[in-house]
């Protein structure tokens, strides 16, 4: 049984933290609301008694004749009526019992399901950058909006099976004290029945992992909908998407459809099964000639432990049914073999002489044939300097920022600053010295004021002055509801320059030591650029600037220039000695300096 119930109690150990304690509760509470249940059943024997005008307790031993004694005293009629009244009081204290354990069970459920949600967050937040490099993000969406909700509908059954479970042992007892030959037999046969159960049960699992793979693909198809809704109109693309959804979507339908039928068919065959064993009983009872108030109150009972019986069976069933969910939620919960999160704990007190990049080496995490990257790549970027690192598309150059941020770790090679290995030093603080303007990094759904001074307790004053040096408070303040104004999903109600001038005025208001700025303003029109550049030129020799651009107007205030090519460092140079070259000049001119 409790292999069963397994992976939902895995889960709840994971998730619950200390809540745990609180399910002995849940268990004493189904335990002694299934001692007051039995106890009313046994009453029925005396109930019967009178009722059949059996004074005669012949035949009645035990724990059946202990039920017998009660209200020994009294004259039949008010025997009758205090027997009655315990029988009430009895199945009311069950009750309020069962309530408690359903609101219990209830205020666990949604503290699981938030701590599993908050688990998952928490590991998305803290996992290794490269992970989602490689996972797919429909998978990842789909486990945090659809699987986390079924391990916690997981957990909420388990909890019931709890609850069920504490009945049955409990009723099971009852039915001993009142007879072991037929106790016997019932268990007996409820073994059987749950064995014939976890056969049919064992087909589920199939059933339950294709349905989360199939959700995963309509995740991500749904992802692809809402993210590229311009490039399908572009391409005239609506019917072939529509197509692909569809089929996504349907066979999620047959998937779940195959599951929810198997599942389906357990609670008739079940039903039909402890049907027969029931009947088995009774005939059984009366040819062995047991008493007709035992009888009668083995059948009750018996009555009362089937639900408790079945909703096991289907907490069984049901689970086993969540089995691919689960699974998904483990995997993710799970830090094994996940990229670890960069480590360090030297303190980074900001650059003062140099970065130094020491034969580092760097392939993208995926399959053993993937390209290498970077080739023992060596070249320094000084302090107070304004290096542009430009080599053709492809060469490397947001590899080396995805390097110099931590968001991945060289294979080979190290990263000194100010001859520290940057591996050694807490990540968070160096980070704190850095500030990244780049066309990927999206804004977020909020405020103008609330990107400029994201990650930033920056006042309006400070994030006016920054916008201003990126050239965006012009604009800003032409908005109806200016620095109020909500950008929308990624800043979908900005065009593509003012979205680049916000998030350059969100790496401004850092006034980082080190600004890297890639491709941050290739969106931007030759004005803007060229105040940008100028407002660049003033943090020289106070502050670290490195450019990647293709445009030569971009990287003109440049010091110093790292020319890349197909991952190698070709020639790194003051800008002044390639000042006169074109950008595919440069590129060139590196190539036949090296030959
Ligand atoms: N997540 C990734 N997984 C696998 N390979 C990647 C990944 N990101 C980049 N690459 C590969 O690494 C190489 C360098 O990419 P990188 O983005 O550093 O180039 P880049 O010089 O910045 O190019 P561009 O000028 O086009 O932005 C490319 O061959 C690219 O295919």
């Amino acid at each position: 049984m409790l292999k069963l119930l397994l992976p939902g109690l895995q889960i709840l150990r994971q998730a619950l933290g200390r809540q745990m304690r609180l399910l002995p509760v849940v268990v004493v509470f189904g335990l002694i609301g299934a001692v007051l249940e039995g106890t009313g059943i046994g009453l029925i024997i005396p109930m019967l008694s009178i009722i059949g005008g059996q004074k005669d307790q012949t035949g009645l031993g035990g724990f059946s004749a202990l039920f017998q004694q009660v209200g020994s005293g009294l004259d039949d009629q008010q025997r009758l009526m205090a027997i009655a009244a315990c029988i009430l009081a009895l199945i009311t204290l069950k009750n309020i019992l069962a309530f408690t354990n359903t609101a219990l069970t209830n205020f666990i459920y949604g503290k699981a399901g938030h701590a599993i949600r908050s688990a998952l967050a928490d590991q998305l937040l803290k996992i290794g950058y490269p992970f989602f490099l490689k996972e797919s993000p429909g998978r990842l969406l789909n486990i945090i909006s659809n699987e986390s909700w079924r391990a916690s509908d997981a957990i909420q059954t388990v909890l019931g099976a709890i609850v069920n479970a504490s009945a049955a042992i409990i009723l099971l007892t009852f039915l001993l004290l009142l007879s072991w030959q037929m106790t016997f037999c019932v268990t007996i046969g409820l073994i059987l029945i749950q064995i014939a159960h976890a056969v049919l049960s064992s087909t589920l699992r199939m059933p339950s992992r294709d349905v989360t793979s199939f959700n995963n693909e309509l995740a991500s198809r749904m992802l692809h909908l809402v993210h590229a809704g311009r490039l399908i109109r572009a391409f005239g693309q609506e019917a072939r998407e529509k197509a692909i959804f569809d089929g996504a979507s349907n066979a999620v339908r047959k998937a779940s459809f195959i599951l929810q039928t198997r599942q389906g068919a357990l609670p008739p065959l079940t039903e039909v099964m402890h049907s027969a064993l029931f009947l088995a009983v009774v005939v059984s009872a009366w040819a062995w000639g047991v008493s007709f108030p035992i009888i009668v109150a083995f059948v009750v009972l018996l009555y009362r432990l089937q639900p408790h019986v079945r909703a096991l069976q289907q907490a069984w069933s049901q689970v086993l049914g969540w089995s691919g969910s689960l699974e998904e939620v483990r995997w993710l919960l799970d830090s094994t073999g996940k990229p670890r999160p960069p480590s360090g704990n030297e303190p980074a007190h900001g650059l003062h002489g140099e970065i130094k990049f020491d034969g580092v080496s760097f392939k993208y995490p995926g399959s053993a044939s993937r390209p290498t990257v970077l080739r023992s790549a060596s070249f320094e970027i000084r302090h107070g300097r304004s290096t542009a690192i430009v080599g053709r598309s492809g060469a490397g150059k947001t590899t080396i920022v995805n390097l110099l941020c931590r968001f991945v770790e060289p294979d080979e090679g190290n990263i000194l600053i100010d001859g520290s290995l940057l591996h050694r030093m807490d990540p968070a603080q160096w980070r704190n010295r850095i500030a990244l303007a780049s066309q990927d990094l999206e804004l977020v759904d909020g405020t103008i004021l609330e990107n400029i001074a994201y990650g930033q307790s920056a006042s309006l004053a400070e994030a006016e002055r920054a916008a201003r040096l990126a050239e965006a408070h012009e604009f800003i303040e032409k908005l109806p509801d200016g620095y109020e104004t909500i950008v929308g999903y990624r800043g979908a109600s900005l065009s593509a320059g003012q979205r680049q001038r916000i998030a350059l005025a969100r790496a401004l208001v850092r006034d980082p030591d080190i600004l890297i700025l890639d491709e941050a303003t290739n969106a931007m029109d030759g004005l803007s650029e060229a105040a940008i550049v100028e407002t660049l030129k003033s943090r020289a020799g106070r502050r670290t600037t490195i450019v990647i651009s293709h445009h030569r107007s971009t990287i003109s205030f440049c010091d110093d220039v790292v020319i890349l090519s197909g991952g190698r460092v070709r020639n790194q140079t003051s800008f002044a000695a390639v000042a006169s070259l074109s950008m595919d000049q440069l590129y060139e001119h590196e190539v036949l300096e090296k030959h």
